[in-house]
């Protein structure tokens, strides 16, 4: 069953073409220009997520007004016309109320979840029931998430509904001194494991991405689907996910490509801004909803510790910090496409 869904052509362009046709009286650093872009945000996202806290601009250190007007400001994904579209999940739960998580529960979302978090190598004794704790908050990395969706028959309050309900952290866009713009923490600490936002953008082939990254200069909003949870799929298409030994996993890595990959230049929200740092305070995890189709999960940011009133938002463009470095010709490389000669992260552990 098909799901509703939007083509990369369609992404709308005039707001950012009215803005830019008058640069002369937009581009000045001004209050208000910096309350046009704060709008347009609002506006854009009023309906999916109402309750989400306004997102503020800032920028103390050079003239310029707002980032760059050149993305359509969204939370959706549009589909390359080249990448399949969305199937609907073919399992969900006939629970009432909330989802049960303890070992009696029958609940299919619960048992799903449950196979994937064992096939993904964590200490299944631990990593028991749903990934979201009471609060909402992820109790488990790197495990990909499979929530509730729509054909569920658990209420809205059920703890495995988390980024189907919207941004409720408040952040900020902040100019850099060296990385360009960035996204700051407001004025409440974020609790480890929170959900901060879905890296959303266009949906693209992999051969596209990799066209597109030849030609983007000095900056990149690109991220493959490069998700680890997937590779024990790889000979094995449709079938159940089924835990693998490390030497295996090993193996597979060899065959391994990501199929899709997101650009958040022409479309996107926030996380596009997200800087990297070696010591991030963010992970990105694949995170299923409706989607049947395990190739496309949502990239979805979420905090890994817990981070300070004012402190920069940042993940790891490299994969998980401590994931060993891939070497070739004797030489450590980096996992991702990462577009600058150095690294300003400014960490104690930075790789430069
Ligand atoms: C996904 S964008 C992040 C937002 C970007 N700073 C902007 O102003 O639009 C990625 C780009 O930000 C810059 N960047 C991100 N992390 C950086 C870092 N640690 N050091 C230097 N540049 C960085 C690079 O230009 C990179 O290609």
């Amino acid at each position: 069953m098909s799901l509703p869904y939007r083509l990369s052509t369609e992404i709308p362009t005039s707001t950012q073409d009215y803005i830019n046709a008058r640069f002369d009286r937009y581009g000045v650093n001004l209050p208000q220009m910096r309350e046009n872009f704060q709008s347009y945000i609002i506006a854009s996202t009023v309906n999916e997520e109402p309750n989400a806290p306004p997102i503020r601009i800032f920028n103390d250190v050079d003239a310029e007004a707002t980032p760059p007007w050149e993305f359509h400001y969204t939370n959706e994904m549009f589909h390359s016309p080249d990448v399949p579209p969305p199937v609907r999940s073919k399992v969900y739960c006939d629970c009432e109320g909330k989802c049960g998580s303890n070992a009696k529960s029958k609940c299919a979302c619960l048992k799903r979840q449950e196979e994937w978090t064992k096939a993904s190598g964590g200490d299944f004794k631990r990593e028991k029931g749903f990934v979201y704790d009471a609060f909402g908050r992820v109790r488990f990395a790197y495990v990909p998430i499979f929530e509730c969706n729509d054909l569920c028959g658990c209420d809205e309050e059920c703890r495995n509904r988390v980024v189907q309900h919207g941004r409720k952290v408040q952040v900020n866009i902040r100019k850099t001194l060296k990385k360009g713009w960035g996204v700051f923490n407001g004025d409440n600490t974020i609790h480890s494991g929170t959900f901060i936002g879905i890296y959303s953008g266009e949906l693209i082939t992999d051969a596209e991405g990799e066209r597109r990254g030849q030609k983007y200069y000095k900056r990149t909003y690109l991220f493959d689907l490069d998700c680890y949870h997937l590779r024990p799929l790889v000979n094995r298409p449709g079938e159940p996910p089924k835990r693998l030994s490390r030497e295996e996993l090993q193996r597979l890595d060899d065959e391994w490509t990501p199929k899709y990959t997101v650009d958040a230049f022409h479309a996107g929200n926030f996380t596009r801004f997200l800087n990297h740092s070696c010591d991030p305070n963010c992970n990105m995890t694949a995170v299923y909803i409706n989607e049947g189709n395990v190739d496309k999960p949502l990239l979805v940011v979420f905090s890994s510790r817990e981070i300070y009133p004012g402190e920069e938002l940042c993940f790891s463009y490299s994969g998980p910090v401590d994931e060993s470095p891939q070497v070739k010709d004797g030489k450590e490389t980096r996992l991702s496409d990462e577009i600058y000669m150095v690294c300003e992260c400014g960490a104690f552990n930075c790789k430069g």
